[in-house]
C-alpha cells in the first residue's frame, strides 16, 4: 500500500523568483544537474532552444528573448522529490506567476549581486507575501564584483521587509573569490576557477580552523574573514525554522550559479528545512496533504504545448492523496466524473506518462476546452480550492478583424486564450464589439501573435473607452435587475458568461459604487466556483 503521508513529506515543490537576468535559468539547470535530471551544463538553455524551434509562438518569446511559459520540472534529490515550477520572466506575465506561485509551497529568490534587489524582485515578493510563502535568497555571480555582502542582506531587509539570516558566507568576490563559509556546519568551500563542482569534487575543509585552509586563501584573507565572520555573527539572525515557515525570515546563500559554486549548500539546506506540501484551504473544509483521497486544482492551461497535437494541457497540483493512470476523478465544477488518462509528469528530463503522482506533485491534463483555471477535482467530495483569482485588468482594446468573415474563429480564439488566463475577453451587453482585457501590454502582442498562428485571424487591436472593470455580485435578484436595466450601457459578460462592468473611468466607477451599496464590485473573480458550468 503506498504511504501517501510519507510521498508527501519528502515532497519539495517550489519555484524560483528573480528579476530577469539574475540567473534563473542557470540556477534551474544547476539544480537538475544535482539532481542527475540531466547530464550536461547547457541542458536547460538547449531545451530551451529545442521548443522554440517546435512551437510557433514561443518565437515571440525568443525574439524578445524574454521568458513567456511556465513549466514544471521535476528530480529526485536524495531521498526527495523535488518539483520545480518555473515562473514567466516578464513583468507582463504577473498574472500567471501569480498562479504559479499558488501551486508552490515555497519560493527561491535569485539576486544579482552587483544589482541588488530590482523592480521585479519586488512584485514577486509582494505576491509571495500575500500568502506568506517561505523564501530562501540566493545572491548570485559572485564571480563578479558586487555590492558588500553585508549592505546587500541590509537591503534586503529593508525594501523586501524580511529578516535575512546568512547561511553561507562569502569569501571575497570578484577575482578575489576564494569560497563560501557555511555558518551552520562550519564548513568552508573552495572556489576553484574552471571546475564544474559537485559534492565529490569540490575542497570542502571541515571549518575555518583547518591548518590547511591559510595556505589556500593566504593569511591576510583569513584574517579578514574571521574579523568579517564575527561582525556578521554580532550584526545578524540567526536562521529560525519557524521564522522561515513563516514567511518573516529568509535564509541567505551565496554563490555563482554559471561556476556550480554554492548550488549545493543551498539545495542541501532547501530539502533539509523547506516545507513540504502543507494543508490547504477550500470553500468546504482544510484538506490535508496525507488524506488518501485525491485532490488537487489547475493553476495553469497551456495550449498548443506540442503543434502536433494541438491539444490543451491543464497543469493540475495534487494537494493530497494519490494519482494513479487512467483513474477517475471528479470534475467539482462541472459535477462530472472525468477519467484522467494519459496525464503527464514533468520528469526534467522531458514529458512522461504519469504512473503515479503525490500531494506536491503536479501532473498535466489533456483537454479540449472543458478545464478551466481554477477547477478542483476530487475524488467525489464537494469544495473548491480557494485563492486562485483573476485579476481585473487594467488595459483594453477592442478586436478589429482585418477579414470580417473570420469572426468565428476570432471568438473561439479569444475564447481559448481567456480560458488559459493569457488574456480576458468581453462581449459589451449592448454592442457586437469584443473587448480584449490584460494586465501587461506585452498580452496584446502575444494575443495578436497566437490568434495568427494558431488560429488563421489577422486582427489588430485598437484604443477602446474602458478604464477598470469589476466582477458583479447582488445578493437581491431584484436589486440586481435593476441594476443591470439602468446600467446596461456599461455592462458586459466575460468569457465564463460572468457579468462585468466596464468602467469608462475610474470616477464613473466610484459613482457607481456610491450609488448602487448593494452591489458588489469586485477587482478580483476567485477562478472556479463562481464559474458557471459549461
Ligand atoms: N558572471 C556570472 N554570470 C552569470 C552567473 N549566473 C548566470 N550568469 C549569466 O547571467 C545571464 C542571465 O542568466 P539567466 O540564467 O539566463 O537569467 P534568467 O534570470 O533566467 O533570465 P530570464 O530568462 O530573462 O528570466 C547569462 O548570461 C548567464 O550566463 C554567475 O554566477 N556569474
Amino acid at each position: 500500500m503506498p504511504d501517501v503521508a510519507a510521498e508527501a513529506r519528502r515532497r519539495r515543490t517550489f519555484a524560483i523568483i528573480s528579476h530577469p537576468d539574475a540567473g534563473k535559468t542557470t540556477l534551474t539547470e544547476k539544480l537538475l544537474l544535482f539532481g542527475g535530471a540531466i547530464q550536461m551544463a547547457g541542458s536547460v538553455k538547449g531545451r530551451k532552444a529545442a521548443r522554440h524551434a517546435t512551437s510557433d509562438w514561443m518565437k515571440l518569446e525568443q525574439e524578445r528573448g524574454i521568458s513567456v511559459t511556465s513549466s514544471v520540472m521535476q528530480f529526485p534529490y536524495g531521498d526527495h522529490i523535488v518539483n520545480l515550477l518555473d515562473t514567466p520572466g516578464h513583468a507582463d506575465f504577473g498574472e500567471d506567476t501569480y498562479r504559479v506561485l499558488t501551486a508552490v509551497d515555497s519560493a527561491l529568490m535569485v539576486i544579482d549581486v552587483a544589482k541588488g534587489v530590482e523592480e521585479r524582485t519586488i512584485k514577486l515578493m509582494e505576491v509571495c507575501r500575500m500568502r506568506d510563502t517561505p523564501i530562501m535568497t540566493f545572491i548570485n555571480k559572485l564571480d563578479r564584483e558586487g555590492k558588500d555582502p553585508i549592505e546587500l542582506l541590509d537591503e534586503v531587509e529593508t525594501v523586501l521587509g524580511i529578516q535575512c539570516a546568512p547561511v553561507t558566507w562569502p569569501i571575497g568576490m570578484g577575482k578575489r573569490l576564494k569560497g563560501v563559509v557555511h555558518l551552520v556546519s562550519g564548513e568552508v568551500h573552495l572556489y576553484e576557477q574552471g571546475r564544474n563542482f559537485t559534492r565529490q569534487d569540490s575542497t570542502i575543509f571541515a571549518s575555518i580552523d583547518d591548518p590547511q585552509l591559510e595556505a589556500r586563501i593566504g593569511a591576510q584573507m583569513l584574517s579578514e574573514l574571521r574579523d568579517e565572520l564575527e561582525l556578521v555573527q554580532g550584526a545578524s539572525h540567526s536562521f529560525d525554522l519557524d521564522e522561515y515557515r513563516a514567511g518573516r525570515q529568509t535564509p541567505v546563500f551565496f554563490g555563482s550559479a554559471v561556476n556550480n559554486f554554492g548550488v549545493q549548500p543551498l539545495l542541501d539546506f532547501f530539502v533539509r528545512h523547506a516545507p513540504s506540501p502543507q494543508s490547504r484551504e477550500t470553500t468546504g473544509r482544510v484538506v490535508a496533504a496525507d488524506e488518501p483521497r485525491l485532490s488537487g486544482f489547475v493553476f495553469k492551461i497551456q495550449a498548443n504545448m506540442d503543434p502536433q497535437h494541438r491539444d490543451r494541457v491543464a497543469f493540475m497540483r495534487v494537494c493530497s492523496g494519490r494519482f494513479e493512470a487512467g483513474m477517475k476523478a471528479f470534475h467539482v465544477r462541472t459535477g462530472k466524473e472525468m477519467k484522467l488518462a494519459n496525464a503527464l509528469t514533468f520528469m526534467a528530463s522531458d514529458r512522461e506518462i504519469a504512473a503515479e503522482a503525490y500531494p506536491g506533485d503536479v501532473i498535466g491534463i489533456h483537454n479540449h476546452g472543458t478545464i478551466s483555471i481554477g477547477d478542483t477535482f476530487t475524488e467525489g467530495e464537494q469544495f473548491t480550492f480557494t485563492g486562485i483569482p483573476n485579476f481585473a485588468p487594467e488595459l483594453f482594446r477592442r478586436a478589429r478583424l482585418r477579414d470580417p468573415l473570420k469572426l468565428k474563429q476570432l471568438q473561439k480564439g479569444l475564447e481559448q486564450l481567456s480560458e488559459e488566463g493569457a488574456t480576458q475577453f468581453f462581449r459589451p451587453l449592448m454592442s457586437n464589439d469584443l473587448i480584449l482585457g490584460a494586465v501587461g501590454v506585452l498580452q496584446f502582442d502575444v494575443a495578436a501573435y497566437r490568434l495568427k498562428a494558431e488560429y488563421g485571424v489577422d486582427a489588430i487591436f485598437e484604443p477602446v473607452g474602458v478604464s477598470t472593470t469589476r466582477w458583479i455580485r447582488c445578493d437581491s435578484e431584484k436589486k440586481l435587475e435593476e441594476f443591470r436595466e439602468k446600467n446596461a450601457m456599461n455592462l458586459g459578460l466575460d468569457a465564463a458568461g460572468e457579468l462585468v462592468y466596464l468602467a469608462p473611468s475610474r470616477v464613473n466607477l466610484q459613482l457607481a459604487q456610491e450609488r448602487w451599496p448593494d452591489v458588489r464590485f469586485d477587482a478580483t473573480r476567485e477562478a472556479a466556483h463562481t464559474r458557471p458550468a459549461g
